[in-house]
């Protein structure tokens, strides 16, 4: 009996203490909220395993028009943002407030503590981090530079497609494509391919697996975190893996270092020798760029640029199976820009003039940011938003999802259409939205002072793959399979391949 008293007493507290923290918030100016949460969970029992989508339905339910909703994810209070004029609100006139990026003591290690760029929190390193890699690693002169070993690595994308193609086979498109862009970065980064590549991408797989969805940090205070990691033995596969890339790190520093004995490399140079010379002399002006500094930082780059390409070129190629049409005349213009040449390779300057190519890339981007949600990022000042309506404290995390601003109806006509020509109807005009942090509506690079710094590095990456893999083959579902049998749904991660992998079958076109 004294059980069932106990029980209904602890009942009847929890209802109490939900009922005051429900009327507290009622009076308050924070933005709207689910009203029942769960003490230590909050609201994470409302995400599901694609936390993107299941932020768009908690928006819609409970967004009210503003497009803010307020959460709270186990010990995070989290702002999440959901429409294009939220967005535009809160980087036009918040930007600052927000610059920071959550702690969290699993990636503090993994990245020598914090001294990358994506997760450092705002301050001096990360400003000069930044610095070096917009001006010194990422510079348009350097990314012209890395030409060269974009067009072999397209040429040798194509080879292995022909050969699918001349067995009759049906190819794996992430397969095809990842190998593609692991190629170009480990290059671009290291000047390594081949093992080298091979060893990373087993290095970023296994990353992925440990590091994806909400983890016990997002939950549980840090020591409390550090004891569930360690009695489920998450600790020891961390520390292993993170060991497991500091060797694979240190050797190339080391082979690297080598070489930079060696006078100036100039734009030939990869971008650890970039690293390693701005060292020596001391270009990084008040900035110690330690061993572990410049394996951090080169980490970084691997790690942020591999999957997020190749996740667009596989859904670029999805949409493209999915709408015959759009894959029919986006291989009309490569052929008529490209022409009949005798060079198997198409010339980078031509990608300039493929107004349709870079309309179907800025759909893709719309319907599938590779990074739903962007980069968690934390607040180091309150805000007043949306002109006061709502206050924002201090340390609210933020969570932008670019996933549902690019279905977001008051900001694009059928949105769930792919529909490449929204974007040439106003090409020429000076309201032709990019993808370059100014316009709101469209944000897979994020925006604001924390926008992804690769968006150079990454354009012609992206165009030169699906111009020459449209210019060189026509792609057929395998098998009976019709277009509307395509899975258009995600993998949980922190970047969202399509759940099923993109199967097709490549025949050789002849060139006009
Ligand atoms: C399709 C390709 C890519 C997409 C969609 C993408 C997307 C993003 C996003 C969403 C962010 C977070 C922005 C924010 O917090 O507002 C980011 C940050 C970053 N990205 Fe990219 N990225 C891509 C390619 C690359 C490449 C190729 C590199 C390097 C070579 C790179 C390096 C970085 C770095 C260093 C940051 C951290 C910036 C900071 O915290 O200040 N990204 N990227």
């Amino acid at each position: 009996m004294s059980c069932f008293v106990f029980a209904g007493a602890a009942v009847a507290m929890l209802l109490g203490f939900l009922y005051v923290v429900k009327n507290r918030r009622g009076k308050s100016k924070l933005p709207p909220s689910p009203a029942w949460w769960l003490p230590l969970l909050g609201h994470l029992h409302l995400i599901g395993r694609l936390p993107h989508r299941s932020l768009h339905e908690l928006h819609l339910r409970y967004g009210g028009g503003g497009g803010l909703v307020l959460l709270q994810l186990g010990r995070r209070r989290t702002l999440v943002v959901s429409t294009a004029a939220a967005a535009a609100d809160l980087f036009k006139n918040h930007d600052l407030a927000f610059s920071s990026r959550p702690h969290n003591a699993a990636a503090h290690k993994q990245t020598y503590g914090s001294r990358n760029v994506s997760f450092s929190p705002y301050g001096e390193h990360w400003r000069q981090a930044k610095r070096i890699v917009v001006v010194h690693l990422l510079s348009a002169r350097r990314v012209e530079a890395f030409a060269p070993v974009r067009a072999a690595e397209a040429a040798a994308l194509v080879s292995r497609a022909r050969r699918a193609a001349e067995a009759w086979e049906a190819i794996e498109l992430r397969e095809l494509v990842y190998g593609y862009t692991n190629a170009v970065v480990t290059r671009a980064a290291t000047g390594a391919a081949g093992t080298t590549a091979k060893r990373l991408r087993q290095l970023l797989a296994h990353t992925a697996t440990l590091v994806a969805g909400f983890q016990a940090d997002d939950v549980l205070p840090d020591a409390a975190a550090r004891v569930f990691r360690r009695l489920t033995g998450l600790e020891k596969k961390i520390d292993d893996m993170n060991e497991e890339w500091d060797r694979f790190l240190s050797e190339i520093v080391a082979e690297h270092k080598q070489k930079t004995s060696r006078p100036d490399q100039g734009l030939g140079g990869d971008i650890l020798d970039v690293l390693l010379q701005l060292r020596q002399e001391k270009g990084a002006k008040g900035f110690e760029l330690t061993d572990d500094g410049i394996k951090a930082i080169t980490k970084d780059m691997i790690a942020a640029a591999t999957e997020t390409t190749a996740v667009t070129l596989e859904w670029a190629m999805v949409e493209l199976a999915r709408n015959p049409r759009v894959m029919a005349k986006l291989q009309d213009e490569i052929a008529c820009v490209a022409g009949d040449t005798e060079q198997v390779a198409i010339a980078e300057p031509e990608l300039n003039r493929m107004v349709y190519l870079r309309a179907v890339i800025k759909e893709v981007f719309r319907l599938h940011p590779p990074v739903p949600l962007l980069l968690p990022r934390e607040s180091m000042a309150a805000a007043a938003v949306q002109g006061g309506r709502y206050e924002i404290p201090a340390k609210t995390a933020l969570l932008v999802n670019a996933w549902a601003i690019g279905r977001d109806p008051a900001a694009w006509a059928a949105p769930e259409e792919f529909r490449p020509e929204r974007f040439l109807a106003v090409a020429a005009s000076s309201q032709a939205v990019d993808f370059r942090g100014t316009d709101y509506q469209l944000l897979p690079f994020g925006t604001g002072r924390r926008i992804c710094p690769a968006i150079n590095f990454a354009q012609p990456v992206l165009e030169l793959a699906l111009a020459s893999l449209l210019r060189h083959f026509d792609w057929e579902l395998p098998g009976g399979m019709r277009p509307e049998d395509l899975d258009m749904v995600e993998a949980p991660g922190l970047s969202a391949p399509p759940r099923v992998p993109l199967v097709l079958v490549p025949k050789c076109k002849a060139l006009a």
